[in-house]
């Protein structure tokens, strides 16, 4: 069975501290990060605002990124191996994926291959003080928060909710390990329904 999990929501929700534990006890299971999916800094549009518009699908390479998944669907075995994944040789031959990222529900291509989409979410508060500490290859510029990533947030948001897309929301103010276990007893279960 071929199971793809999203682990998606905010900018410092929590997705890729989350998605690495899971990965640590998730057997067979493959990772793809959307953050990998950036389009070169020379790429990405001025606003009129004057921010580079880092927070819009368009800054991502989407067809990429489904072409990674697509290469996953079509042979998660030979995926493994080459990114170094151990695969074990039991009987239920189940096979995760997880995705990871902050726009994983909106590029509509994707959003119905996934068995599982969870989204994190924490207060605004929280998220400008976490993103403050953050330093990214491509530092914030000042007042970007506010003016470009909150806004794009709230408004795929809107988006990805106005399409009806279902999504099993996660209270990123939980802790790490709260989280780990709320998420991997939900997917356990979910697989054993599956199967
Ligand atoms: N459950 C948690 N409680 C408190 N802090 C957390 C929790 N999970 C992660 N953090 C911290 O919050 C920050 C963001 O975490 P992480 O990088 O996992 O988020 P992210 O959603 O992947 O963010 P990004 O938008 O940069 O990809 C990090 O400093 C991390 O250590
Ligand atoms: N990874 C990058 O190239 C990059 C560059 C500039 C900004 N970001 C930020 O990453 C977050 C998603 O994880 C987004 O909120 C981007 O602003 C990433
Ligand atoms: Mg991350």
């Amino acid at each position: 069975m071929k199971y793809i999990v999203g682990i998606g929501g905010m900018t410092n929700g929590g997705k890729t501290t989350l998605t690495n534990n899971l990965l640590k006890v998730l057997p067979n299971c493959c990772v793809i990060h959307q953050d990998d999916f950036f389009k070169p800094q020379d790429q990405i549009a001025v606003g009129e605002d004057g921010f580079k518009q880092w927070d819009v699908l368009e800054s991502l390479d989407m067809e990429a990124m489904l072409s990674t998944v697509q290469a996953w669907m079509s042979s998660p075995r030979k995926f493994a191996r080459a990114h170094g994944v151990s695969v074990r040789l039991d009987a239920s031959d189940t096979h995760i994926l997880i995705l990871e990222g902050f726009l994983l529900y909106s590029y509509k291509p994707l959003v119905d291959l996934y068995s599982r989409r969870y989204f994190l979410t924490i207060p605004y508060e929280e998220c400008k003080w976490r993103r403050s500490k953050r330093s990214y290859a491509v530092p914030d510029p000042p007042g970007l928060f506010d003016g470009h990533v909150w806004p794009m947030y709230q408004k795929y948001k809107r988006e990805m909710e106005a399409n009806g897309v279902e999504v099993v929301y996660l209270d990123g103010m939980k802790s790490r390990e709260e989280l780990f276990h709320q998420v991997l007893e939900d997917i356990q279960n979910s697989l054993l329904n599956c199967s």
